[in-house]
């Protein structure tokens, strides 16, 4: 059994937490022989219901979770920690693009960057899912400089899971059989699921999911505004944000960071933009990227459409006005 890791979850007494902490603790995300002492941080106010949490994660009986370290404190709760799921952040309600959340979250990532900087391990990996998560994720690596740039990422896996499970269900088969989607760009309703360069396996034949769909309008219009509006359409039926496929693909992927991915397949994520594919330099770009030995790398070469490059646009312009907005208000305190 490896020595224990110290991980920390924010937001943990929040909707997202409560089934993230129980896949993580179930030794989902970095494996069935690696112990765990999990740091569980909320706001004071939230300190009772953490408490609960707390006495949950007792009664689970988790072999591998050594103990918990329930705290209002950052100094506490990233304390050389190697892994970072940072959720804490309001979620919007109906009616709100994620974005309009910015001015509201962008200082906690401030404060937290700050923290990560200060008390963290050097090679923590750090996860934003609390949104608008890749602009968050820009800020909280701004006010972190001693921590490498590629260790911070936002999360956009759950845009990959969502527009994986759309394939598969249009062609009627299992989701594994659906391989190499691709998200491009921010996790908003500008985002861009694309799958050119996605396979799927039908009958035992392996093809290209263009042929296999074989109905090019459907996968650039109703796949593409169903994959970026299907968190709002979550929101309008149960009245409260995603949260046990958010934490799932929260679990996704920081095991596929950790673990890496298999040859030939990869996956997307948020990650700081060398300006690949046309995108803008120096914001957080969601990318198909491979991992290796814990780090990753954007996959070059893919063909792009006129088609494609326009949405890319539309999304890379978008990051950057969240960027400006978000370093005003950073800077106004
Ligand atoms: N990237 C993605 O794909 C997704 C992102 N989200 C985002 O995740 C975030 C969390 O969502 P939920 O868990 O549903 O919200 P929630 O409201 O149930 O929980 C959020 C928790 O964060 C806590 N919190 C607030 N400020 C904090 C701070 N400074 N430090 C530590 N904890 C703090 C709150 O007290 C609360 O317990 C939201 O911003 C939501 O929009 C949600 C789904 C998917
Ligand atoms: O839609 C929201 O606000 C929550 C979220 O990010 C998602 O479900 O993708």
């Amino acid at each position: 059994m490896a020595q224990p890791i110290k991980v920390v979850v924010t937001g943990a007494a929040g909707q997202i937490a409560y089934s993230l902490l129980y896949m993580i603790a179930r030794g989902e995300v970095f494996g069935k022989n690696q112990k765990l002492v999990l740091h569980l941080l909320d706001i004071p106010p939230m300190m009772g219901v953490l408490e609960g949490v707390v006495m949950e994660l007792a009664d689970c009986a988790f072999s591998l979770l050594e103990h918990v370290v329930p705290t209002a404190d950052p100094e506490v709760a990233f304390k050389d920690v190697s892994a970072a799921f940072l959720v804490g952040a309001m979620p919007r309600k109906e009616g709100m693009e994620r974005k309009d959340l910015l001015a509201a979250n962008v200082k906690i990532f401030k404060v937290q960057g700050q923290a990560l900087n200060k008390y963290a391990k050097k090679d923590v990996k750090v996860l934003v899912v609390g949104n608008p998560a890749n602009t968050n994720a820009l800020v909280c690596s701004h006010y972190a400089p001693s921590i490498p740039k590629e260790n911070f990422t936002a999360m956009t896996r759950l845009d990959q899971n969502r527009a994986k499970a759309q394939i598969a269900s249009k062609l009627g088969i299992a989701v594994d059989n659906v391989k190499n989607v691709i998200i491009w760009g921010n996790h908003s309703s500008t985002q861009f699921p694309d799958v050119c360069n996605a396979t799927a396996t039908v009958d035992g034949v392996k093809k290209s999911v263009n042929e296999a769909i074989g109905n090019a309008a459907y996968l650039q219009n109703e796949f593409v505004v169903t994959v970026q509006k299907r968190g709002a359409a979550v929101i309008a039926a149960r009245k409260m944000s995603s949260a046990m496929s958010a934490a799932k693909a929260a679990c996704d992927h920081m095991h596929d960071w950790w673990n890496g991915t298999n040859p030939g397949d990869f996956v997307s994520m948020g990650v700081i933009s060398d300006g690949s594919y046309g995108a803008p330099k120096d914001v957080v770009f969601s990318f198909p990227v491979e991992i290796r030995n814990g780090k990753w790398s954007i996959v070059q070469g893919l063909q792009l459409d006129d088609f494609a490059k326009s949405k890319l646009q539309v999304t890379g312009k978008e990051l950057l006005e969240e960027k400006e907005e978000a370093m005003t208000v950073c800077s106004q305190d």
